[in-house]
């Protein structure tokens, strides 16, 4: 309901002149059809599933990324230091921003580890094969199988990522440089998914993951407060029945640098 009436008080105020983002653009799609029936094809149902699959991918996803790299990086005051030895570098008492992502290998390997180690979305969404029966690798998938490709298992294969429950940014990177797109620990993280149905929003994810991380540590470092301790790390201990998985709730403590 909430959302509905957030979708009918954008509606009232729309503007054609003034499309300022994503939720206009198929306000002024659903307008068209509206007038026109021939026109355009969005209805009200569809605008709002959109929002719901916007919201349920993006915010849920990066809600459970943040939390893991606190979580993560709160363990590792060490990786702390190196990230924040390169944010001094490269980037000193500015702001950080995206042109900088290409600068800073060292902290975009410890982005891919946290992805990779953690795998907050261990399985991609639901698939299903429509058409007909298919031969792969020696099984036989019956016609209409739902299939879930299995990231985190993929990620903590040992024949690709030597010691895969070890949290080792520096697997990303050889003689200080980020590996290329064709060495195995790029060619198989799949923390996006595969294929036709990836993940849109990749581009947008890696960017605030790298904004967000290097603004914080540019001013703070992260420690738990004293008398209390961390729980193990170990993604293994973190699975349950969501969807993503989650750190336990935490509190921390942003010390100024
Ligand atoms: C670090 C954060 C994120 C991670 C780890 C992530 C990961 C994924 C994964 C694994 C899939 C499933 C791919 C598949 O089923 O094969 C997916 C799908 C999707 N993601 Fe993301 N995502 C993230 C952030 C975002 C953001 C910020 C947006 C939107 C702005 C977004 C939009 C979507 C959409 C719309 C789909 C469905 C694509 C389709 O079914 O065709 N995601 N994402």
């Amino acid at each position: 309901t909430e959302l509905h009436n957030l979708v009918q008080d954008m509606k009232s105020k729309y503007d054609k002149t003034e499309v300022q983002n994503f939720i206009h653009e198929l306000l002024g799609e659903h307008q068209d059809f509206a007038e026109d029936p021939d026109k355009g094809w969005l209805t009200d149902e569809h605008v709002l599933g959109m929002i719901m699959d916007l919201i349920n991918t993006s915010v849920l996803t990066t809600k459970a990324v943040m939390a893991g790299a606190l979580f993560l990086l709160s363990h590792f005051p060490k990786i702390q230091e190196k990230i924040r030895e390169e944010i001094t570098n490269i980037v000193g008492s500015r702001s950080p921003t995206t042109e900088d992502m290409a600068s800073m290998p060292y902290t975009e390997a410890c982005m891919m580890e946290i992805l990779r180690y953690q795998s907050h979305l261990p399985l991609t969404a639901p698939h299903a094969n429509l058409s007909q029966e298919v031969e792969l690798e020696g099984y036989t998938i019956p016609k209409g199988t739902v299939i879930f490709g299995n990231l985190f298992a993929c990620h903590h294969d040992e024949t690709v990522y030597p010691d895969p429950w070890e949290f080792k940014p520096d697997r990303f990177l050889e003689e200080g440089k980020l590996v290329g797109a064709d060495h195995p620990a790029v060619r198989n993280f799949i923390g996006f998914g595969v294929g036709r149905r990836r993940c849109v929003g990749q581009q947008m994810a890696r960017i605030r993951m790298f904004l967000y991380t290097t603004c914080l540590l540019q001013k703070f470092k992260i420690e738990i407060p004293k008398d209390t301790s961390l729980p193990s790390h170990d993604p293994r201990a973190l699975l349950s029945e969501s969807p993503v998985i989650l750190p336990p709730p935490m509190q921390y403590c942003f010390v100024e640098c």
